[in-house]
Formats: structure tokens, sequence, C-alpha cells
């Protein structure tokens, strides 16, 4: 997470004015210190492997060639070590230290040295030698011929010489380090300790110091390095009139204005990164995680080391690097305590301050980068001296720590100059800073979900910075200028430092002697410097120098820088204590900077949010739910009518169908007469019983419900279309021509489905077919009663002539003539059809004969042609009407002649039988006939009704008497 926000070197918590009462806690220490010059053993690999980490042999490595993604592997860092151990495989110092990777990220290597026996004096030999002070052993040497400055070793937070003392405070402190020794790491981590070295002076806890130690002092670490030759490294221990002892903390000059200077480390030549922060920052780190600001800065000669010192390369990290492990290793290690870490990073170039965290990066070749807005400094009386707007990021991981930092190195100015190929040409200000707060108890849930912890957050700022070196002018116009700048810069840092003390003002401001102002705001380096300075932080100063006998510029530049150290040893007054603890974001130091404190607040805010969301979504949910509920009983509502509509429209159009059958039975009778097709409609329905009054003639009706109309035509119009005279009928004619709308209507009925037309179609047929039925019995009734009515109406019309017997005898006696006359006729009709049957049977006869007898054919046929009597049925029948013809031989025409007879005889006599059956003639017991009594009524009304009697009634006549005649 990014955030822009201020940034500030350390600032007190309590004014500066108030300084600790009695000691502070110091960090347990170990009692035996041994001196461990150890050749330049390259300590393990740190995850720092970023762009402007430098190999010593290859400076200012891109950072494609020291991926940071290296940096957290187990196996790298041992591949690391083992590369680097190459650098004094066989040397007797060999590190003992063993690197563990614990957990996610790599752990500080621990540090556990033989006592060496190797001379930690550089330059010096072990015995004296002319011009040369020889050490004395256990014991601090202050000699010199013209000037000697001794580190005072004071008591303090860093130098670990206060823990004799304040040993019981320290173990009342549950904040304080560790024990100095953490390999008791579950898995196996490794001390994180500083290495220390065995010296009389510490463990009596004394200085032999000339002057007498300050307290305060001691919370100010000031450590010189002392670079190897640029020629391959340190080859040489001499370094014509230089002398460094490493063991002593001494760099005595020989030479003009020459003299012994005792600091609080030397780092000869050999040592590495890893000694050089176990003995020059380590210590502060921790102090910084237990709650007090820190400030590590190099200060030195352009070439000499700085960066090299503060950064490291791959295989030897430096201070930075290996602080950022320590850090975790310390948040992973205190688990009472939770941590927030935020970072940012700065430079200034050219006195003007940039954001190297927002800064674009740059394309390669370490080319000047454009910066963004310049960043300003501000001061209040709570936060003191800081730098806005800064972007601050919170980092979860040593990885991610490096890389922000890699980032920012990468953005930093670097170019080439004529001591360094890759020069820093910006002070370069890393800020971290550290909030803790005591956890809340893991069983205690109710603090824990209030987010109440038993203390406030606590703020502690580490600064580390690498400042720009100073050189001498040069031959480049854009060098010379950032040249002044950094020269100007570190001069206003040498003048306050060598004009502090512990003098005040009435508004607490630091005075010099004189009473004067310290120059702070004279650069942008001293006033962020300012609260370090001036006493509110725990200082280490790694001044760092360049012996090189064969270059006499090096010397002024060594001098000075050792000066400017001893300057700042004995100077700078720290009062650096514990931060206060804030509680709220408007209380203690840090106020609403406290992101930890902002963080819970802000859980605090968002757990209510929380709870009130949840409450509202468990509401809302309900409320879903019962809508839900409703919406379903809605929905089973709508189907439930929807279902009742379609059952209603169902019957609906039933209904529509029927009533159109209704409408339709009116239309066929008169749409325009509407009563009448009412009615038709209702008769149409109507049962026998119901319209058995009614009187349809339906003759015509009957054949055309046979004629093929279709069945579903309404029986109505097919009666109505027989064109019978509407008189005749019950209702009046009218117009069909809705008939065929009807039935278009009834069938291009969308809405209606197939079944139900088919349904409904079967309904209209049984009623017609009922109907049909109905009518037909009543065209019975009507056929029979028309007949009686005729017969009643000829006997009610012939009553008057009844009255008259001559009338009606006269009327009986032509019946009888012409009922005579007819059987007559019909039994002539009967006597020629006989007789042509016989003809044709006897011309048949004759056919056969003469197929058979060949011989008489001559004869038949002159016999035939002699009389020219024609042939054929014609003449068969006139034969069989007429006297039989003279036989051309007497017995066969006899013989013809009898058979005509028999036949014709039987075919009267079937005649009279057929008579006598159906009653017209009766035979008595003699044979006789005569015609039947009844027979005479029965002809007359069969003359008059003929046409509706199908079948005639043949009269007696007195010819028929019997058969013969
Ligand atoms: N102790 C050392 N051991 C090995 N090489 C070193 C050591 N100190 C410095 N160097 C090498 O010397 C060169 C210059 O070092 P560095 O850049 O750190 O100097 P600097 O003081 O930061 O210079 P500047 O002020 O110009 O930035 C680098 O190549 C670096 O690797």
């Amino acid at each position: 997470m990014n955030m822009t926000s201020t940034s500030a070197l350390p600032q007190p918590s309590r004014p500066a004015t108030n300084p600790p009462d009695g000691s502070l806690p110091p960090l347990p220490n170990p009692k035996a210190r041994k001196s461990t010059p150890a050749p330049d053993t390259p300590r393990a690999a740190s995850p720092y492997q970023l762009s402007k980490l430098r190999a010593p042999s290859s400076p200012k490595p891109s950072l494609a060639r020291s991926p940071l993604s290296n940096s957290n592997s187990t196996s790298n860092l041992s591949a690391v070590r083992s590369a680097s151990s190459g650098l004094a495989p066989s040397s007797p110092d060999k590190s003992l230290r063993r690197t563990i990777s614990i957990a996610s990220f790599p752990q500080p290597p621990n540090a556990t040295r033989r006592p060496s026996t190797a001379s930690s004096i550089s330059g010096i030999p072990g015995t004296a030698t002319p011009g040369s002070v020889k050490p004395k052993q256990g014991s601090r040497l202050s000699t010199g011929t013209t000037s000697s400055y001794r580190s005072s070793k004071t008591p303090s937070l860093l130098n670990g010489s206060a823990d004799g003392k304040s040993i019981l405070a320290d173990a009342r402190d549950p904040e304080a380090s560790p024990a100095h020794s953490r390999s008791s790491s579950a898995q196996g981590s490794v001390s994180t300790s500083a290495t220390t070295f065995e010296d009389a002076d510490d463990v009596t806890g004394t200085s032999k110091s000339n002057s007498k130690p300050k307290e305060t002092k001691g919370n100010v670490l000031v450590s010189v390095r002392v670079r190897p030759d640029g020629n391959g490294g340190e080859t040489s221990r001499n370094h014509g009139e230089w002398a460094v002892d490493g063991r002593q903390s001494l760099i005595s000059y020989r030479g003009k204005e020459g003299g012994d200077y005792y600091y609080d480390n030397v780092f000869t030549t050999h040592e590495n990164n890893a000694k050089v922060y176990d003995s020059a920052a380590k210590r502060l780190v921790r102090r910084v995680m237990e709650g007090y600001h820190g400030t590590v800065f190099a200060y030195g000669m352009t070439g000499t080391g700085k960066t090299f010192s503060m950064q490291g390369t791959a295989t030897s990290p430096g201070v930075i690097p290996l602080a950022i492990t320590d850090i975790f290793s310390f948040i992973r290690e205190t688990p009472h305590r939770e941590f927030l870490l935020r970072v940012s990073y700065l430079e200034i170039y050219n006195e003007k301050i940039h954001d190297l965290l927002s800064a674009p990066v740059a394309n390669g070749g370490g080319a000047a980068v454009p910066q963004q807005e310049e960043i300003k400094l501000r001061e209040d009386s709570k936060r003191g001296v800081y730098a806005t707007p800064l972007k601050e990021e919170i980092v979860q991981s040593p990885t991610q720590l490096l890389r922000v930092i890699a980032r920012g190195d990468h953005a930093r100015r670097t170019s080439s100059t004529q001591f360094n190929s890759r020069s820093s040409r910006s002070h370069a200000v890393v800020q971290i800073v550290v909030e803790s707060r005591e956890r809340v108890p893991a069983g205690n849930s109710q603090d824990k979900r209030s987010g109440i912890a038993p203390g406030g957050v606590r703020v502690s700022t580490l600064s580390l910075i690498d400042l720009a070196g100073s050189e001498r002018a040069a031959d480049d116009k854009e060098r010379r200028a950032e040249g002044a700048h950094i020269n100007k810069s570190l001069l206003t840092l040498g003048n306050i430092i060598s004009k502090l003390s512990e003098n005040k003002d009435k508004q607490g401001n630091p005075i010099d002697r004189e009473g004067r102002h310290l120059p702070y705001r004279d650069s942008k380096l001293t006033r962020l410097l300012q609260p370090a300075l001036s006493g509110n932080s725990l200082v280490s100063i790694l001044c760092t120098v360049q012996m090189v006998s064969s270059v006499n510029a090096h010397t002024g530049e060594t001098l000075n820088t050792l000066k400017f150290a001893a300057r700042a040893k004995n100077n700078i007054v720290s009062h650096a204590k514990k931060a206060e603890e804030a509680y709220g974001s408007g209380g203690g130091d840090a106020g609403s900077r406290v992101l930890l404190e902002r963080y819970r607040m802000e859980i605090q805010a968002l757990r209510g949010q929380l709870d009130t969301q949840a409450k509202a979504q468990a509401e809302k949910e309900m409320k879903w739910d019962e809508q839900q509920f409703e919406k379903e009983a809605q929905a089973r509502h709508e189907e439930q009518v929807l279902e009742m509509q379609l059952a209603r429209t169902a019957l609906k159009e039933r209904i529509e169908h029927l009533n159109r059958l209704i409408l339709s039975s009116k239309s066929t009778g008169v749409n325009s007469h509407g009563s009448l097709s009412a009615a038709f409609g209702r008769l149409s329905r109507m049962s026998a019983a119901e319209s058995g009054t009614r009187s349809l003639r339906s003759s015509a009706s009957q054949s055309t419900l046979g004629a093929g109309h279709s069945s579903i035509r309404p029986i109505s119009f097919m009666s109505v279309n027989s064109n019978e005279p509407l008189g005749a009928m019950p209702f009046s004619g009218g117009s069909f021509g809705n008939e065929e709308d009807d039935d278009l209507g009834e069938f291009g009925d969308g809405k209606a489905s197939l079944q139900r037309q088919v349904t409904a179609l079967q309904a209209d047929l049984s009623d017609k077919n009922r109907y049909i039925s109905t009518l037909e019995r009543r065209l019975l009734q009507a056929r029979r009663s028309s007949h009686s009515r005729m017969s009643m109406g000829l006997k009610t019309g012939n009553a008057t002539i009844a009255e008259h017997p001559d009338v009606m005898a006269l009327v009986r006696e032509k019946d009888m003539e012409i009922n005579e006359l007819r059987i007559q006729l019909d039994d002539k009709d009967r006597m020629l059809a006989a007789l042509r049957s016989a003809a044709r049977h006897r011309d048949l006869a004759a056919v056969t004969n003469e197929s058979q007898l060949p011989e008489m054919k001559p004869k038949a046929d002159a016999t035939s042609s002699g009389r020219n009597s024609p042939r054929g049925t014609s003449d068969m029948a006139q034969k069989a009407a007429s006297p039989p013809a003279p036989p051309t031989k007497s017995g066969e025409k006899e013989e013809d002649r009898r058979k005509n007879m028999d036949e014709v005889s039987r075919m009267l006599d079937e005649m009279i039988q057929g008579r006598v059956e159906s009653g017209h003639l009766e035979k008595n017991a003699m044979g006789n006939v005569r015609i039947s009594p009844n027979d005479s009524r029965r002809v007359s009304s069969s003359a008059e009704v003929a046409g509706l009697n199908p079948t005639p009634l043949p009269t007696d006549g007195a010819a028929l008497g019997s058969p013969q005649t």
C-alpha cells in the first residue's frame, strides 16, 4: 500500500530540554569481548541484491545482474557465502557464523567468533615500532605526538558498556532487546547479537579516557572504516604515515599534524560489512525497534566506501539490508507486540529534496531522472522538522522493504567522478518508521474485538543516511556545481557538530557555547539532521577514509574526516529516550501519523460498520425473505387466477360455441327476424315431446339429410334449404347469408382448441342425430296422418254424395266398370306377355331342332319360305296368339301346339293363383274363381290414391272367373 505522508528525522516525544533521569536501559552485552580482526570475510549474503549494490571487483553492477528475486533463497545465501568465502578460504580467522533462513525472510547471521590471535592492528606491527605507540594489553592508548582523540567509552545504549550498571533495569524492562543471544529460536535461528570483543575496559564498564565521560555521549557511536587500496584490495598493511589499530580502535598519523585518533570502532581494510554493521549499527537498530529514534550516517570523502558500507553488495550486504533483516528478526522474536513499518526514501540533490519513491524509474545508465514535485521541509512543535509531501510505503516483509529501497536507489543520482566511477551526487536518506503496540492477549477476545490494547502505540524512526562525498573541485562544470552543494552542506554539518554543546536557549533550541543559534538552516542536510544532532536520537556515525600513501591529496581529506569524527564523538550529546506511547489519533508524539492507532480506530470503525451492515443485511434478508414469500404467494395467487381465467375462458368459449350454435340456428332462420330464429334455435334442440305438436313437412328435408350435405351443417339449415314452401314451414323463410360466416366463425375461432371443437362438434352431431330421428318419427307420423286425413277427407267430402244413393250407386257402378276394364287390360297385358314368352320358347325349340336335324332343314326352310311367314319373336307371339300353323308333319305340329297351350295354361294358373293369394279373387271348392267382395272398395281407393300406392290392385273381372277364359 502506498501512502503519501511526511517524513522527518526522529523527533523527541518529550522536549529535548528534559533529558532522561538516570541511566538508560542498556542492551545486554557479553562480558567477554574478543577481538576478531578477521580478514574481510564476507558475511552471509542478504537479500540485498540491488541495482546499486556494488561488487568489490565490479563497481556499479546493474540491477539485472543482481536480481532481487534471489534474495530470500537459503540456497542462494549458501551459494553466495561459499562464493564469497573464497576471499579467505584458508584464513585462520575464518568466520564461524552460521546463517539459517527462517520462515519467509532471511535471518541475521550469527556472530560466534573465536578469539583471534591475529593482530587487529593494520599498519602497526604487533610489536612496538619506531614512531608508533605500542599498545598496552587491556588498555587504550591515548598517546600521540601532536594530538590525541579518544573515544569516550561512556556507558550507553549503543556500546553496551552500561550493561553492568543497568542489568537490573534491563531485566525489568520487558521491551528491552531480547537477550543478546537469540539462538533460542525454535527454528534454529542464530544469534543476532553484536560481535563482541574481549576487553577489560568493557568488562569493568570503565573508560581509560583522559576526560571524564559524559553519560549521554554513550548514545553516540563514531566509527572509522578504512577502505582497502583500490589496487586489487588490501595487499599491504603499510599505509605509510598511517597506522590503523582496529583492536584498539586507533588510527595514528605520524606525519605533519599527526596524532592518535581513538574512536568507538576502527574497521581495518580486512573487516567486512557484517562486522561494520554489528559494531556500528546493530544495537542502534534494535534500540529503534524498542522505541528509540536512531540515525546512522556515513560520512567521508568521495570514493572511500560510504555507499559500499551502507548498501553493500550482493555478496556483502551493508548496513541498510542488514538492518532490515534485523528489524524483521526483532519483530518475529517479539510476539507480545505488534508492529507496523512504513518507509520513505528521499535525496538532497543540489540543495533540493526529492522523493525517490515517487520518482519515475530511470531509463538505465544512471542518468539523471527528472524529478517530480520538490519536497519542502517543515517544522511544527509536535513533529519537529519533516519533509512533505513524501511518499511512505507500508512494508510487511524484508523483501518488500528491500525492493522499495532498491527502487529508490535506482532513482538516486550518481555520476562518474575522478575518484568514483559511480559517485553518489546526493545525500540519500532512508527513513523507516516503526510503530509498535502491545498485542492484545490471545484469549482476550473482548479486548481483541474492541481493539483496546493494554498500551498505546510507540513510534520510532530509523534514519539511514548515505551522504555524498566531499570532493575537490572537478573539471566538469556539472560535477563542480554538485560538488559545491555537497561540500557546502558537509561544511555546514561539520560546523554545527563542532559548535554543538549541551547549551540551549529559553525555548529549548540548541545554542553554541557562545549562546548563538546553530546554523541548521544553512543547508537542507543539517536542517534534516537537526533532530538527531540535537540529541533526540541515538546516533552512529561511520566515517570512511582511504589511506593511500602515494596520494598526498588523500591525507588532508582523511585528516579532515578523522577530525570530523572526533568532534562528532565529543560534541554530539544524545538524550535519546524511548518514544512516548500515543493513545488515539490526537495524542502522543506522532499524533495522527500513528498509523497503527489510526488503523486500530479504523478497524474499530469498520467493525462497527460491519456490525451495522450485518444487522442491516440481516434485516434486509428478512425483508427479502418476506418479500419473496409474498412474491411467491402473489405468484401462486396469480397462477390460480390465471388458471381460473383459463378455465373461465374455456367455459366461455364453450358457452360462446354453444351460443354460436344457437346463433347459427337463429341465423339459418332469419337473422333479420330474430324472433323466428330464436324460436327455431330452440326448436332445434327440442325433444320429440317438446315439438310433438309441430308439423314439419320434411320429405324434402329427409332427402336433404341424406343428400351428402356436411354432417356438421345444422339440420335447420338443411331443412330450410329444401325450398319448401314457406307456408308449409313452422317459420317463414329468411336470409341464409350468415350461414357461411357462422361456420367460419365456428371453425375459424383460434381460441378453441381442436379437441374442444371436436367435442363440441360431436355434441352437436349427437344433438342433430337426435333431432333427425325426431324428424323422422314426425315424418312418419305426418305421412300416416296425411293418409288418414286424405281418407277421412274423401269420406267427408263424399258425404253429400252418399246422401244420394243413386249417385253413389252410379259412381260405384262406374268404378266397378273402370276397375273391370283395368283388370281386363291387365289380364290382357299378362296374356300378351305369356303369349310372347311362349312364342319365345317355341322359337327357341325350333332352332334347337334344326341344329339337331340338319337333313330336315331344307324341308323346313322350304316350308317356311313357301308360306312366307316372318320369323322372330313377333312371329312366335303371333303363333302363340293365333291358331297354330298347319304342321308339315302332323305329329310334330300337334306336339308343339300342345306344348304351347300347356305353357299358356300354366302361366294363367300362376296368375290366378297370385290373385287368389293376394285376396283379389276367391276360389271356391269347385275350383271356380270370382272377385273378392272387398275388392271393389279397394280398387276405387287405389284408383284415387294411385300416386300414393305404388302397388296397383288388380280388379276382379268376370272374364277371370276361370283359367280357361
Ligand atoms: N571496504 C571496501 N572494500 C572493498 N571495496 C570497497 C570498499 N569500500 C569501497 N569500495 C569500493 O570503492 C568504490 C567506491 O566506493 P563507494 O561508491 O562506496 O564510495 P562513496 O564513498 O560512496 O563515494 P561517493 O561519495 O562518490 O559516492 C566502489 O567500487 C566500492 O566497491
